[in-house]
């Protein structure tokens, strides 16, 4: 497999490229199990982010950083959307997009309301995944004050208003 190498948050990684369609690649970030990336993109992160009161971040690969991103905060919690609805969850909201959906425990939406709220995720492509946060972070009555993710790729979304490391480019052939 092709490898794309780049440097985030003073950190060397090659980033496995994979086929899209014959003309599109795209190398891939996978943070999860990636102590030494995680930390270095936590403390970049709290640097350019003003501490807010909560941060919400999705399921899966989000909630190393968003873990991270709460220790360096001195906050003992955080907050993550699910995929699917748990039976240990309490009634929850949810937003769905083409195909993707994302749940927040009714528990959690009660500690958000009226709340200064960071989105995060490791990775925003089509800005989808961070919209559908943002909207439930709106639906149980908070403010989102900050957007932050390691990595943008793409030119679908406007990034003016997220605080992100790196730009991984799109390779077309
Ligand atoms: O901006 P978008 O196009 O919405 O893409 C970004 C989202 O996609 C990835 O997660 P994925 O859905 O692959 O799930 P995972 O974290 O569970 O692997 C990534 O972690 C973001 O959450
Ligand atoms: N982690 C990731 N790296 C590259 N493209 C992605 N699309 C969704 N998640 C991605």
């Amino acid at each position: 497999m092709a490898l794309f190498t780049m440097e985030i948050a003073g950190v060397s990684r090659q980033l496995p490229v994979i086929s899209v369609n014959d003309q599109l690649q795209i190398a891939t970030l996978n943070i999860l199990g990636d102590c030494e990336l995680v930390e270095a993109c936590a403390r970049a992160l709290v640097e350019k982010v003003t501490r807010p009161d909560l941060i919400v971040t999705a399921e899966t690969k989000g909630i190393p950083l968003a873990a991270e991103l709460a220790r360096l905060y001195g906050m003992s919690h955080f907050i993550v959307a699910r995929k699917e609805h748990k039976p240990y969850m309490q009634t929850s909201l949810s937003q769905e997009a083409e195909g993707l959906t994302y749940v927040l425990d009714g528990q959690d939406a009660k500690r958000l309301k009226e709340k200064h709220v960071l989105v995060v995720d490791d990775f925003v492509g089509t800005g989808r995944a961070i919209q559908l946060l943002e909207q439930l972070v709106r639906d149980a009555g908070a403010k989102t004050t900050a957007k932050a993710s390691i990595a943008v790729q793409g030119s679908s979304v406007q990034y003016d208003d997220i605080t992100y490391l790196v730009h991984i480019p799109l390779i077309r052939s």
